[in-house]
């Protein structure tokens, strides 16, 4: 069996633990990391790039950059004939970014599936099955509490910034409060930065508060989670109630549902995708017929 040979593109949180999913992956080898800086990286023996085009033959660039940085990236390694797979998770831009990709994607012969995390991602896919099974009522997806990765790499990215954690508390109902713990410069406006971060489109809906620490570092916990519940209506019978939660090593899990979704990319007709939109089957290794009969 030919393995699909995968770049990392990033490693940062999400990074690590993508290499660790290709590895323990049966049909992935990994190509190498494509970095902003070559810095070598202890006790990894694979080559780290800062160009893609200086790893041979790769399939799919797997994205693990901020999500402010994804369609770059992703315009990118298609416009260089690579498949690409992220979890973009700024949910207001996902469509609008769906449709400039697919263009882009199927001008290259390739194609990119975003948002493929695990909210979004693999959450998705579950509203889409709660509103299939009971099409009228209202679906609450409460966070935490948890790290949220995308609002923590949202505040790092705020100049003078050292380090940051946002914690997602749920209040319920589909509401949570961030609480922000930040490491800045000596000499920074601790007030500047917490009117930047209260004006983020990451912060800006939800109720928000930041502190100012000395270390991120004794804070960090990745450890993240949800529950989803629908109540809702099947044909004309109410008072149906679905619920899933998990409680998950956060990049761990964003990580292997990346490596499944790259799978899934190299089965694709050229285009862009969500989650939502492929089979659910292409996630997994393995022969068609055995996995219907294991799982259907
Ligand atoms: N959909 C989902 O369920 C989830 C989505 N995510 C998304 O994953 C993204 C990455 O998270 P995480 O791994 O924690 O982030 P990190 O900050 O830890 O890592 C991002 C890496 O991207 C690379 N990079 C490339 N360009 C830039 C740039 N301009 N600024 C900073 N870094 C850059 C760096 O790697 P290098 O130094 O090697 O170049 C960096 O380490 C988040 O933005 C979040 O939105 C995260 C969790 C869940
Ligand atoms: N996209 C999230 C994962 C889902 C949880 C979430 O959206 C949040 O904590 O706000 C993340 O970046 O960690």
């Amino acid at each position: 069996m030919k393995k699909i040979n995968a770049a990392i593109i990033g490693y940062g949180n999400i990074g690590r633990y993508v290499l660790n999913a290709l590895e323990s992956a049966p049909d992935f080898k990994v190509a190498g990391i494509v970095r902003r800086e070559a810095t070598p990286i202890e006790g990894i023996n694979y080559p780290v790039v800062t160009d893609v085009t200086a790893l041979k033959d790769v399939d799919i660039a797997i994205l693990c950059v901020p999500s402010r940085h994804i369609k770059a990236y992703a315009t990118e390694m298609l416009e260089k004939g690579i498949h690409t797979v992220d979890s973009f998770d700024i949910h207001t831009d996902i469509a609008a970014m769906r449709r400039e990709l697919d263009v882009i994607a199927k001008k290259n012969n390739r194609s990119a599936i975003i948002s493929a995390g695990w909210d979004p991602g693999s959450d998705s896919i579950i509203r889409t099955l709660l509103l299939a099974a009971a099409p009228k009522g209202i679906t609450y997806t409460n966070f935490g509490p948890g790290m949220s990765m995308g609002h923590s790499t949202a505040v790092k990215a705020i100049d003078g910034v050292k380090d940051a954690l946002s914690m997602t508390i749920p209040i319920g109902t589909g509401q949570h409060r961030r609480m922000v713990y930040i490491e800045i410069e000596e000499g920074l406006d601790f007030e500047t930065v917490k009117s930047t971060i209260l004006n983020d489109d990451y912060f800006k809906k939800d109720d928000t508060v930041i502190q100012q620490v000395d270390s991120i570092e004794p804070l960090k916990d990745a450890g993240h989670g949800v529950t989803i519940t629908r109540k809702g209506v099947s044909g004309s019978t109410d008072n149906q109630l679905f619920e899933f939660d998990m409680r998950v090593n956060n990049p761990a899990l964003t990580a292997q549902i990346l490596v499944s979704t790259a799978r899934a990319a190299t089965k694709q007709m050229p285009g862009a995708y969500t989650m939502i939109e492929i089979p659910i089957i292409d996630l997994l290794p393995g022969d068609r017929d055995e996995l219907i009969t294991a799982l259907v």
